[in-house]
């Protein structure tokens, strides 16, 4: 338990001061808890000694005392407010900060990050354990911390009284405080069972929303279903665990707490009788034997808490201490944009996709990419933005090996079209924009009209500030891929990345898309995934690749000569396109 509240404070880092003064207030709060009580005990001792004719009671002291009871009621709301203020806000700004910087690490990790951490537990670590943390993590270090420093100083108030009775009370908190480890012990192997299954749930239930459409339309409502209720079976059944491990040590820590209190006061009594401690000191005694465990009483449910933020850590901390990929780039201004392949091989795991790719694309060009399915054309393309590391050789972009780049530095001269658009929940204006956070409106319109995208913009009622729903849900496929090429147009990058659309776009939006394509790549380097027999012809380059090698490469007049899969490939698009009726 202490050493995952040394690990919090340890990760709390620059905000540690105002930790540490919280810590102070916090033991002065605890004097004004214990002042009124003593204070009580001392005003009743007289009245009683007066009662008795021992010594004749002065009026004056009882007012004195009613005033420091008085003040010491303010001294303890003002102590409980300034540790609040000190203490309360640190790990709001903390995990605001961890927020923004993880989303740093995930934008600078190697996409293979994301096939071998589930995109589950990587979405329940940003969302779910931040702000677990955020919810306790500074609530448990005022009821472990705070509660001790509460006990021990009242303790050492009732030392002045009686040294028994402390020692008494300090026994019942040895005892709750070993009741406490073992909670903790059983705790920590129910924790990551537990956060696993939480992280089960979040994965199937994103899994179920995502898959929707495709659940309907095989009418497998049932078996999607089932998997969800399993993951919430299994989180039932792991915290009716966790429950039930807890009763015996939960019961064993309360026990040891209440039964001191019972010694208290049985042996304030026992003092009293035995004439060694006045009956009005009992009765304070007394008193303190209810309130003195109070602020430890609830640290059994820190116990397990802990043990979740512990393991809530760990996933985080996994993320954030993730190997950047650009951790020794830095940031380099290109003035050529030719790219060179030099002998690059690269697998997935271990899964060869590339083997010993060279070839050189020239500035201001455009080179297509075609071949069989699974044959490595996406890799190359990703390849080039880096999204993964190669297993050898070496890619240059204006002479300059890619892996000497930053991450931004080099992201900043590639635009990327993807065949599958990511629109962001938010406005048309806001993902085009992303393109340039920079540029202005009259930017993101014009951008927008050479996309070709404007006019069904401006036929929503809201036109540019139109909502598109989560991956741009409220659009056709056509109008997706020609916000992504706005977007694209808008950060106007030297080098520009595309997949061509393979899937049926209607002639009327194919049309645009082409038309938005020649605005998007003019004057530009450009390496497209094509599908299309025009774009393959027109290319100054075509790169025939099988099977992770490039077995052919020239321009199209001389491809078609040679017996090779280029001049098999185009036979087969040219019956696909005669089948679609599309003009090549
Ligand atoms: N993220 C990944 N993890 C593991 N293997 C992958 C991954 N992406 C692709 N592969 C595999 O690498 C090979 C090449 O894939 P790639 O997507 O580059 O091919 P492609 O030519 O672009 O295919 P397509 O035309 O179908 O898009 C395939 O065998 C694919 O299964």
């Amino acid at each position: 338990m202490f050493k995952i509240i040394k690990r919090i404070i340890i990760w709390i880092g620059d905000y540690k001061s105002r930790l540490y003064k919280g810590f102070v207030y916090s033991f002065f709060n605890s004097l004004f808890i214990a002042f009124p009580i003593m204070a009580g005990g001392f005003a009743m001792n007289m009245i009683y000694d007066d009662f008795k004719n021992v010594q004749k009671i002065n009026p004056i002291w009882i007012l004195y005392i009613t005033l420091f009871i008085f003040l010491s009621v303010l001294g303890r709301f003002y102590t409980s407010y300034r540790r609040a203020v000190l203490q309360d806000s640190i790990i709001y700004e903390l995990t605001a900060k961890q927020r923004i910087y993880i989303g740093d690490v995930l934008k600078r990790v190697p996409l293979g990050f994301f096939q071998s951490n589930k995109s589950g537990d990587i979405t329940t670590s940003v969302t779910n354990d931040l702000s677990y943390l955020e919810m306790y993590g500074m609530k448990m270090i005022d009821t472990v911390i705070n509660g001790y420093i509460s006990v021990f100083t009242l303790i050492l108030c009732l030392c002045f009284f009686n040294i028994y009775l402390a020692f008494s009370a300090l026994i019942g908190v040895i005892f709750s405080t070993l009741a406490l480890h073992f909670l903790g012990v059983k705790s920590k192997n129910n924790s990551s069972a537990h956060l696993k299954s939480q992280s089960r749930m979040v994965g199937s239930t994103i899994e179920y929303l995502k898959g929707i459409p495709i659940i309907k339309s095989f009418g497998k409502e049932n078996f999607a279903i089932k998997n969800i209720e399993k993951a919430y079976e299994e989180s039932k059944n792991i915290n009716i665990k966790i429950e039930k491990n807890f009763v015996p040590f939960n019961c064993f820590h309360l026990f040891s707490l209440k039964s001191a209190s019972v010694l208290l006061i049985f042996l304030s009594a026992y003092f009293a009788l035995n004439g060694d401690m006045s009956i009005p000191y009992m009765a304070m005694m007394m008193i303190f034997s209810f309130v003195i465990f109070g602020h430890v009483e609830t640290i059994n449910n820190a116990v397990h808490v802990l043990k979740m933020i512990d393991t809530n850590m760990d996933k985080i901390e996994k993320i954030e201490n993730a190997e950047f990929i650009d951790k020794d780039g830095s940031d380099i201004k290109l003035n050529s944009f030719d790219i060179k392949f030099d002998n690059v091989s690269f697998s997935y795991d271990k899964n060869l996709v590339l083997n010993n790719v060279s070839f050189n694309i020239d500035q201001n060009t455009t080179t297509a990419i075609i071949g069989p399915s699974g044959s490595g054309k996406t890799t190359i393309c990703n390849l080039i933005a880096r999204f993964y590391d190669i297993d050898s050789g070496n890619i240059f972009i204006g002479n300059e090996n890619i892996k000497l780049f930053t991450c931004d530095s080099l992201l900043k001269n590639i635009s990327m079209v993807f065949q599958r658009v990511y629109l962001f929940n938010d406005s048309i204006f806001n993902n085009i924009k992303f393109g340039n956070p920079n540029a202005s409106r009259e930017e993101v319109i014009i951008a927008s009209k050479k996309a070709r995208c404007h006019d069904f913009i401006m036929s929503f009622p809201k036109g540019y500030d139109t909502l598109i729903g989560e991956s741009g849900a409220s659009l056709s496929g056509g109008e997706k891929q020609r916000i992504s090429i706005a977007r694209a147009i808008l950060k106007n990058s030297p080098i520009v990345i595309l997949d061509e659309a393979t899937a049926s776009i209607d002639p009327e939006n194919e049309h645009f898309i082409q038309e938005a394509l020649n605005e998007l790549t003019h004057g530009k380097t450009i390496i497209i995934i094509a599908h299309r027999l025009a774009t393959i012809k027109n290319a100054d380059q075509i790169l025939v690749l099988d099977n992770g090698k490039i077995v052919q490469k020239g321009i199209h007049s001389e491809l078609i000569k040679e017996n090779g899969l280029y001049k098999k490939f185009l036979d087969i698009r040219k019956n696909a396109e005669g089948w679609k009726i599309l003009k090549d």
